[in-house]
Protein backbone atom coordinates (compact mmCIF):
# COMPACT_ATOMS: atom_id res chain seq x y z
CA UNK A 1 0.00 0.00 0.00
CA UNK A 2 1.11 3.41 -1.15
CA UNK A 3 2.24 6.15 1.64
CA UNK A 4 -1.22 8.54 2.13
CA UNK A 5 -0.44 12.35 2.63
CA UNK A 6 -2.71 15.01 3.11
CA UNK A 7 -1.58 18.65 3.69
CA UNK A 8 1.16 17.67 5.23
CA UNK A 9 3.32 20.67 4.27
CA UNK A 10 1.24 23.60 5.12
CA UNK A 11 1.30 22.56 9.34
CA UNK A 12 3.51 24.12 11.15
CA UNK A 13 6.19 22.47 13.89
CA UNK A 14 5.76 24.93 16.27
CA UNK A 15 7.20 23.52 19.76
CA UNK A 16 7.10 24.55 23.05
CA UNK A 17 10.53 23.99 24.86
CA UNK A 18 12.53 24.28 28.18
CA UNK A 19 15.48 25.56 27.68
CA UNK A 20 16.50 25.48 31.31
CA UNK A 21 14.34 25.46 34.49
CA UNK A 22 11.58 28.93 34.43
CA UNK A 23 12.83 29.55 30.72
CA UNK A 24 10.77 28.22 27.50
CA UNK A 25 10.34 29.72 24.25
CA UNK A 26 8.35 28.43 21.31
CA UNK A 27 10.48 27.52 18.70
CA UNK A 28 10.00 26.00 14.84
CA UNK A 29 11.22 22.82 14.68
CA UNK A 30 12.22 20.60 11.89
CA UNK A 31 8.91 18.63 10.91
CA UNK A 32 9.36 14.64 11.86
CA UNK A 33 8.96 12.21 9.17
CA UNK A 34 7.82 8.61 9.16
CA UNK A 35 10.98 6.13 9.82
CA UNK A 36 9.46 3.12 10.08
CA UNK A 37 6.45 1.79 7.91
CA UNK A 38 4.85 1.03 10.61
CA UNK A 39 4.52 5.00 11.79
CA UNK A 40 2.02 7.28 11.38
CA UNK A 41 2.49 11.36 11.30
CA UNK A 42 0.18 12.86 13.52
CA UNK A 43 -0.47 16.51 13.76
CA UNK A 44 -1.68 17.32 17.61
CA UNK A 45 -4.88 19.19 18.55
CA UNK A 46 -4.92 19.26 22.19
CA UNK A 47 -2.56 18.41 25.12
CA UNK A 48 -2.99 18.38 28.78
CA UNK A 49 -0.89 19.62 31.42
CA UNK A 50 0.85 16.76 33.56
CA UNK A 51 2.33 17.58 37.27
CA UNK A 52 5.72 16.41 35.52
CA UNK A 53 5.89 18.48 32.83
CA UNK A 54 5.23 21.36 35.93
CA UNK A 55 7.88 20.32 37.96
CA UNK A 56 10.37 19.71 34.94
CA UNK A 57 9.58 23.37 34.09
CA UNK A 58 10.35 24.58 37.28
CA UNK A 59 12.74 22.15 38.57
CA UNK A 60 14.69 21.11 35.34
CA UNK A 61 14.64 17.19 37.10
CA UNK A 62 12.46 14.71 38.15
CA UNK A 63 14.34 12.06 40.56
CA UNK A 64 17.28 10.87 38.04
CA UNK A 65 15.74 12.77 34.76
CA UNK A 66 17.49 15.49 34.31
CA UNK A 67 16.91 18.57 31.66
CA UNK A 68 20.26 18.90 29.96
CA UNK A 69 19.52 20.01 26.98
CA UNK A 70 16.50 22.59 25.26
CA UNK A 71 13.63 19.61 25.45
CA UNK A 72 9.67 20.06 24.02
CA UNK A 73 7.17 19.54 26.81
CA UNK A 74 4.21 17.62 26.87
CA UNK A 75 2.75 13.75 26.93
CA UNK A 76 -0.71 14.10 27.20
CA UNK A 77 -2.16 14.78 23.23
CA UNK A 78 -4.63 13.84 21.11
CA UNK A 79 -4.34 14.59 17.26
CA UNK A 80 -5.21 13.80 13.90
CA UNK A 81 -3.71 11.38 11.55
CA UNK A 82 -1.70 13.11 8.67
CA UNK A 83 0.37 10.20 6.96
CA UNK A 84 0.48 6.64 7.17
CA UNK A 85 3.61 4.47 7.19
CA UNK A 86 2.91 1.68 4.10
CA UNK A 87 2.84 -0.90 6.77
CA UNK A 88 0.03 0.63 8.76
CA UNK A 89 -3.00 -1.19 8.68
CA UNK A 90 -5.10 0.06 11.60
CA UNK A 91 -5.34 3.72 10.92
CA UNK A 92 -6.19 5.65 7.56
CA UNK A 93 -5.29 9.60 7.10
CA UNK A 94 -7.93 11.47 9.05
CA UNK A 95 -8.51 9.36 12.07
CA UNK A 96 -8.51 10.88 15.10
CA UNK A 97 -6.28 9.23 18.04
CA UNK A 98 -5.30 9.44 21.49
CA UNK A 99 -1.05 9.20 21.69
CA UNK A 100 0.27 6.76 23.82
CA UNK A 101 3.31 8.72 24.63
CA UNK A 102 6.04 6.12 25.29
CA UNK A 103 7.86 3.41 23.17
CA UNK A 104 9.41 0.24 24.79
CA UNK A 105 11.88 -2.27 23.18
CA UNK A 106 9.24 -4.19 22.51
CA UNK A 107 11.84 -7.05 22.64
CA UNK A 108 13.18 -7.52 26.18
CA UNK A 109 11.47 -9.75 28.79
CA UNK A 110 9.01 -7.05 30.45
CA UNK A 111 7.64 -6.11 26.92
CA UNK A 112 7.60 -9.96 26.07
CA UNK A 113 5.52 -10.57 28.71
CA UNK A 114 3.01 -7.20 28.41
CA UNK A 115 4.35 -5.55 31.00
CA UNK A 116 5.95 -3.33 28.58
CA UNK A 117 5.97 -0.32 30.99
CA UNK A 118 8.42 -1.41 33.12
CA UNK A 119 11.06 -1.58 29.95
CA UNK A 120 14.25 -0.14 30.51
CA UNK A 121 15.24 0.91 27.01
CA UNK A 122 11.01 3.29 27.29
CA UNK A 123 11.49 6.73 24.93
CA UNK A 124 9.25 8.17 27.02
CA UNK A 125 8.02 12.31 25.52
CA UNK A 126 9.17 15.08 27.62
CA UNK A 127 11.32 12.65 30.01
CA UNK A 128 14.39 13.78 29.34
CA UNK A 129 17.07 12.95 26.86
CA UNK A 130 13.17 12.85 24.66
CA UNK A 131 11.11 15.68 22.93
CA UNK A 132 7.45 15.69 24.08
CA UNK A 133 3.89 16.44 22.26
CA UNK A 134 3.60 20.24 22.36
CA UNK A 135 4.46 20.10 18.91
CA UNK A 136 2.53 20.37 15.70
CA UNK A 137 3.26 16.94 14.18
CA UNK A 138 4.07 13.94 16.28
CA UNK A 139 5.52 10.68 14.88
CA UNK A 140 4.24 7.86 16.45
CA UNK A 141 4.21 3.88 16.22
CA UNK A 142 0.56 3.41 15.00
CA UNK A 143 -0.60 0.23 17.23
CA UNK A 144 0.45 3.05 19.99
CA UNK A 145 -1.99 5.32 18.67
CA UNK A 146 -5.38 4.56 19.55
CA UNK A 147 -8.77 5.40 17.48
CA UNK A 148 -11.39 7.59 18.87
CA UNK A 149 -15.03 6.36 18.40
CA UNK A 150 -17.12 9.29 17.33
CA UNK A 151 -18.85 10.26 20.52
CA UNK A 152 -15.72 11.01 22.14
CA UNK A 153 -13.73 14.54 21.11
CA UNK A 154 -10.11 15.11 20.63
CA UNK A 155 -10.65 17.13 23.81
CA UNK A 156 -11.52 14.02 25.25
CA UNK A 157 -8.95 12.11 23.71
CA UNK A 158 -5.85 14.67 25.65
CA UNK A 159 -7.29 13.43 29.39
CA UNK A 160 -6.84 9.22 27.58
CA UNK A 161 -3.26 9.56 29.10
CA UNK A 162 -4.20 10.49 32.83
CA UNK A 163 -6.95 8.07 32.56
CA UNK A 164 -4.39 5.11 31.52
CA UNK A 165 -2.67 6.01 34.25
CA UNK A 166 -5.84 5.79 36.68
CA UNK A 167 -6.92 2.42 34.86
CA UNK A 168 -3.29 1.09 35.71
CA UNK A 169 -3.68 1.92 39.26
CA UNK A 170 -7.38 0.43 40.09
CA UNK A 171 -5.67 -2.53 37.53
CA UNK A 172 -2.73 -3.12 40.61
CA UNK A 173 -5.22 -2.88 43.10
CA UNK A 174 -7.68 -5.85 42.14
CA UNK A 175 -10.76 -4.36 43.37
CA UNK A 176 -13.88 -6.24 43.45
CA UNK A 177 -17.32 -5.25 42.87
CA UNK A 178 -18.52 -4.42 46.18
CA UNK A 179 -15.36 -3.11 47.66
CA UNK A 180 -14.80 -0.19 49.56
CA UNK A 181 -11.63 2.59 48.07
CA UNK A 182 -10.19 5.02 49.58
CA UNK A 183 -8.18 7.45 47.49
CA UNK A 184 -6.00 9.90 48.91
CA UNK A 185 -5.34 12.96 46.32
CA UNK A 186 -8.13 14.49 44.53
CA UNK A 187 -5.76 16.11 41.83
CA UNK A 188 -6.71 14.85 38.58
CA UNK A 189 -4.93 11.56 38.87
CA UNK A 190 -6.98 10.90 41.92
CA UNK A 191 -10.35 11.99 40.72
CA UNK A 192 -9.82 9.49 37.86
CA UNK A 193 -8.93 6.91 40.71
CA UNK A 194 -12.34 6.68 42.21
CA UNK A 195 -14.30 7.14 38.56
CA UNK A 196 -12.10 4.33 37.57
CA UNK A 197 -12.71 2.40 40.64
CA UNK A 198 -16.77 2.60 40.63
CA UNK A 199 -16.52 1.30 37.26
CA UNK A 200 -15.14 -1.58 38.82
CA UNK A 201 -17.81 -2.18 41.11
CA UNK A 202 -16.52 -0.41 44.28
CA UNK A 203 -19.43 0.51 45.97
CA UNK A 204 -17.54 2.91 48.29
CA UNK A 205 -15.30 5.71 47.56
CA UNK A 206 -13.58 8.02 49.59
CA UNK A 207 -11.37 11.20 48.47
CA UNK A 208 -9.21 12.58 50.59
CA UNK A 209 -7.29 15.82 50.00
CA UNK A 210 -6.25 18.84 52.02
CA UNK A 211 -8.09 21.12 49.89
CA UNK A 212 -11.86 21.15 50.43
CA UNK A 213 -12.62 23.01 46.51
CA UNK A 214 -11.27 19.74 45.24
CA UNK A 215 -13.53 17.20 47.49
CA UNK A 216 -16.36 19.27 46.46
CA UNK A 217 -15.49 18.39 43.25
CA UNK A 218 -14.70 14.78 43.63
CA UNK A 219 -18.14 14.79 45.42
CA UNK A 220 -19.68 16.10 42.35
CA UNK A 221 -17.45 13.50 39.88
CA UNK A 222 -17.54 10.13 41.48
CA UNK A 223 -16.68 9.74 44.82
CA UNK A 224 -19.54 8.67 47.14
CA UNK A 225 -17.50 10.22 50.30
CA UNK A 226 -15.19 13.24 51.15
CA UNK A 227 -12.68 13.88 54.29
CA UNK A 228 -10.17 16.76 54.74
CA UNK A 229 -7.18 15.69 55.75
CA UNK A 230 -6.43 17.39 59.02
CA UNK A 231 -3.49 18.15 61.24
CA UNK A 232 -3.32 15.46 62.87
CA UNK A 233 -1.76 11.99 63.45
CA UNK A 234 -2.16 9.14 60.76
CA UNK A 235 -3.68 7.03 63.25
CA UNK A 236 -6.24 9.88 63.78
CA UNK A 237 -6.90 10.87 60.48
CA UNK A 238 -7.41 7.32 59.13
CA UNK A 239 -9.79 6.68 62.27
CA UNK A 240 -11.78 9.79 61.11
CA UNK A 241 -11.69 8.25 57.56
CA UNK A 242 -13.45 5.24 58.93
CA UNK A 243 -15.79 6.85 61.17
CA UNK A 244 -16.89 9.21 57.97
CA UNK A 245 -17.66 6.10 55.46
CA UNK A 246 -18.93 3.18 58.23
CA UNK A 247 -15.68 1.45 57.92
CA UNK A 248 -14.86 -0.15 60.64
CA UNK A 249 -12.30 -2.75 59.76
CA UNK A 250 -10.74 -0.01 57.11
CA UNK A 251 -11.17 0.27 53.68
CA UNK A 252 -10.51 -3.02 51.34
CA UNK A 253 -8.17 -0.95 48.98
CA UNK A 254 -6.23 2.26 49.53
CA UNK A 255 -4.87 3.87 46.55
CA UNK A 256 -2.20 6.95 47.69
CA UNK A 257 -2.34 9.35 44.28
CA UNK A 258 -0.71 12.55 46.11
CA UNK A 259 2.59 11.18 46.74
CA UNK A 260 2.47 12.95 50.30
CA UNK A 261 3.93 11.67 52.90
CA UNK A 262 1.16 12.42 55.64
CA UNK A 263 -1.14 10.59 53.61
CA UNK A 264 0.64 7.71 52.42
CA UNK A 265 0.85 7.00 56.49
CA UNK A 266 -2.73 7.64 56.61
CA UNK A 267 -3.53 4.85 54.12
CA UNK A 268 -1.69 1.97 55.80
CA UNK A 269 -3.13 2.82 59.11
CA UNK A 270 -7.13 3.02 56.90
CA UNK A 271 -6.16 -0.47 55.10
CA UNK A 272 -8.23 -3.22 56.54
CA UNK A 273 -6.44 -6.40 57.68
CA UNK A 274 -5.47 -8.48 54.53
CA UNK A 275 -6.70 -5.63 52.13
CA UNK A 276 -4.44 -4.09 49.38
CA UNK A 277 -2.53 -0.94 49.31
CA UNK A 278 -1.33 0.89 45.53
CA UNK A 279 1.46 3.51 45.27
CA UNK A 280 0.72 5.52 42.49
CA UNK A 281 1.27 9.39 43.51
CA UNK A 282 5.23 9.97 43.06
CA UNK A 283 6.15 12.15 45.74
CA UNK A 284 9.82 12.42 47.64
CA UNK A 285 12.13 9.03 47.48
CA UNK A 286 12.15 8.19 50.59
CA UNK A 287 9.81 8.51 53.52
CA UNK A 288 8.51 7.42 57.04
CA UNK A 289 6.81 4.39 56.42
CA UNK A 290 4.47 2.29 59.23
CA UNK A 291 5.81 -1.11 58.22
CA UNK A 292 4.73 -2.53 61.80
CA UNK A 293 1.47 -2.22 60.57
CA UNK A 294 1.54 -3.15 57.41
CA UNK A 295 2.94 -6.62 58.28
CA UNK A 296 0.50 -7.23 61.08
CA UNK A 297 -2.18 -6.52 58.74
CA UNK A 298 -0.54 -8.44 56.28
CA UNK A 299 -1.28 -5.95 53.44
CA UNK A 300 -0.62 -6.49 50.19
CA UNK A 301 1.03 -3.31 48.38
CA UNK A 302 1.90 -2.51 44.91
CA UNK A 303 3.81 0.24 42.82
CA UNK A 304 2.03 1.47 39.87
CA UNK A 305 4.06 3.01 36.79
CA UNK A 306 2.54 4.60 33.54
CA UNK A 307 0.30 2.55 32.06
CA UNK A 308 0.76 -1.30 30.29
CA UNK A 309 -0.49 -3.41 27.76
CA UNK A 310 -4.85 -3.08 27.47
CA UNK A 311 -4.59 0.34 29.69
CA UNK A 312 -5.25 2.37 26.68
CA UNK A 313 -7.62 0.58 25.31
CA UNK A 314 -10.00 0.34 28.20
CA UNK A 315 -9.64 4.43 29.07
CA UNK A 316 -10.64 4.73 26.04
CA UNK A 317 -13.65 2.48 26.23
CA UNK A 318 -14.43 4.13 29.72
CA UNK A 319 -14.76 7.24 27.94
CA UNK A 320 -16.93 5.69 25.18
CA UNK A 321 -19.69 4.23 27.31
CA UNK A 322 -19.89 7.33 29.21
CA UNK A 323 -18.55 5.54 33.01
CA UNK A 324 -15.96 7.96 32.90
CA UNK A 325 -17.19 11.57 31.91
CA UNK A 326 -13.64 13.38 31.66
CA UNK A 327 -14.72 16.13 29.97
CA UNK A 328 -15.72 17.70 33.18
CA UNK A 329 -12.33 17.73 34.21
CA UNK A 330 -11.40 20.50 31.41
CA UNK A 331 -11.45 23.41 33.17
CA UNK A 332 -10.41 25.45 29.98
CA UNK A 333 -8.70 25.37 26.83
CA UNK A 334 -5.69 27.77 25.54
CA UNK A 335 -4.27 28.70 22.41
CA UNK A 336 -0.55 27.35 21.68
CA UNK A 337 0.59 30.80 22.46
CA UNK A 338 -0.65 30.82 26.15
CA UNK A 339 1.00 27.81 27.15
CA UNK A 340 3.06 28.79 29.47
CA UNK A 341 0.13 31.01 31.22
CA UNK A 342 -1.23 27.94 31.55
CA UNK A 343 1.37 26.04 33.19
CA UNK A 344 1.57 29.35 35.44
CA UNK A 345 -2.22 28.43 36.54
CA UNK A 346 -1.51 24.34 37.00
CA UNK A 347 1.36 25.10 39.05
CA UNK A 348 -0.89 27.69 41.40
CA UNK A 349 -3.83 25.17 41.48
CA UNK A 350 -6.07 27.32 39.45
CA UNK A 351 -7.06 24.54 37.18
CA UNK A 352 -8.00 20.78 37.11
CA UNK A 353 -6.82 20.08 33.64
CA UNK A 354 -5.92 22.82 31.10
CA UNK A 355 -6.18 21.65 27.44
CA UNK A 356 -3.48 23.49 25.01
CA UNK A 357 -4.73 23.71 21.56
CA UNK A 358 -1.70 22.48 19.11
CA UNK A 359 -0.39 25.14 17.35
CA UNK A 360 -2.49 24.93 13.86
CA UNK A 361 -5.81 24.61 15.85
CA UNK A 362 -7.82 27.64 16.19
CA UNK A 363 -9.18 28.18 19.60
N1 LIG B 1 2.38 6.28 38.90
C1 LIG B 1 2.40 6.95 37.77
O1 LIG B 1 2.70 6.42 36.70
C2 LIG B 1 2.01 8.38 37.77
C3 LIG B 1 1.64 9.02 36.59
C4 LIG B 1 1.23 10.34 36.64
C5 LIG B 1 1.24 11.01 37.84
N2 LIG B 1 1.66 10.36 38.96
C6 LIG B 1 1.68 10.99 40.27
O2 LIG B 1 0.38 10.91 40.82
C7 LIG B 1 0.19 11.96 41.76
C8 LIG B 1 -1.10 12.66 41.43
O3 LIG B 1 -1.02 13.28 40.18
P1 LIG B 1 -1.95 14.55 39.90
O4 LIG B 1 -1.68 14.97 38.52
O5 LIG B 1 -3.34 14.27 40.31
O6 LIG B 1 -1.25 15.58 40.91
P2 LIG B 1 -1.85 16.74 41.80
O7 LIG B 1 -0.69 17.44 42.40
O8 LIG B 1 -2.83 17.54 41.00
O9 LIG B 1 -2.69 15.99 42.94
C9 LIG B 1 -2.18 15.65 44.17
C10 LIG B 1 -3.26 15.94 45.20
O10 LIG B 1 -2.81 15.47 46.46
C11 LIG B 1 -3.26 16.39 47.42
N3 LIG B 1 -2.51 16.23 48.67
C12 LIG B 1 -1.35 16.80 49.04
N4 LIG B 1 -1.02 16.43 50.28
C13 LIG B 1 -2.00 15.59 50.71
C14 LIG B 1 -2.23 14.88 51.90
N5 LIG B 1 -1.40 14.96 52.94
N6 LIG B 1 -3.33 14.11 51.98
C15 LIG B 1 -4.20 14.03 50.95
N7 LIG B 1 -4.04 14.69 49.80
C16 LIG B 1 -2.95 15.46 49.68
C17 LIG B 1 -3.11 17.74 46.76
O11 LIG B 1 -3.88 18.76 47.36
C18 LIG B 1 -3.56 17.43 45.34
O12 LIG B 1 -4.94 17.65 45.17
C19 LIG B 1 1.43 12.83 41.65
O13 LIG B 1 2.30 12.51 42.70
C20 LIG B 1 2.04 12.45 40.31
O14 LIG B 1 3.43 12.63 40.28
C21 LIG B 1 2.02 9.07 38.95
O1 LIG C 1 1.76 9.95 33.12
C1 LIG C 1 3.05 9.59 32.95
C2 LIG C 1 3.90 10.32 33.93
O2 LIG C 1 3.60 11.65 34.01
C3 LIG C 1 5.34 10.12 33.65
O3 LIG C 1 5.64 8.82 33.95
C4 LIG C 1 6.22 11.06 34.44
O4 LIG C 1 5.70 11.26 35.70
C5 LIG C 1 7.65 10.56 34.56
O5 LIG C 1 8.21 10.49 33.32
Amino acid sequence: MATQTINKDAISNLSFVLNKPGDVTFEERPKPTISDPNDVLVAVNYTGICGSDVHYWVHGAIGHFVVKDPMVLGHESAGTVVEVGPAVKNLKVGDRVALEPGYPCRRCNFCRAGKYNLCADMVFAATPPYHGTLTGLWAAPADFCYKLPDNVSLQEGALIEPLAVAVHIVKQAQIQPGQSVVVMGAGPVGLLCAAVAKSYGATKVVSVDIVQSKLDFAKSFSSTHAYVSQRVSPEENAQAIKELADLPIGADVVIDASGAEPSIQTSIHVVRMGGTYVQGGMGKNDITFPIMAMCLKEVTARGSFRYGAGDYELAVELVRTGRVDVKKLITGIVSFKQAEEAFQKVKTGEAIKILIAGPNEKV
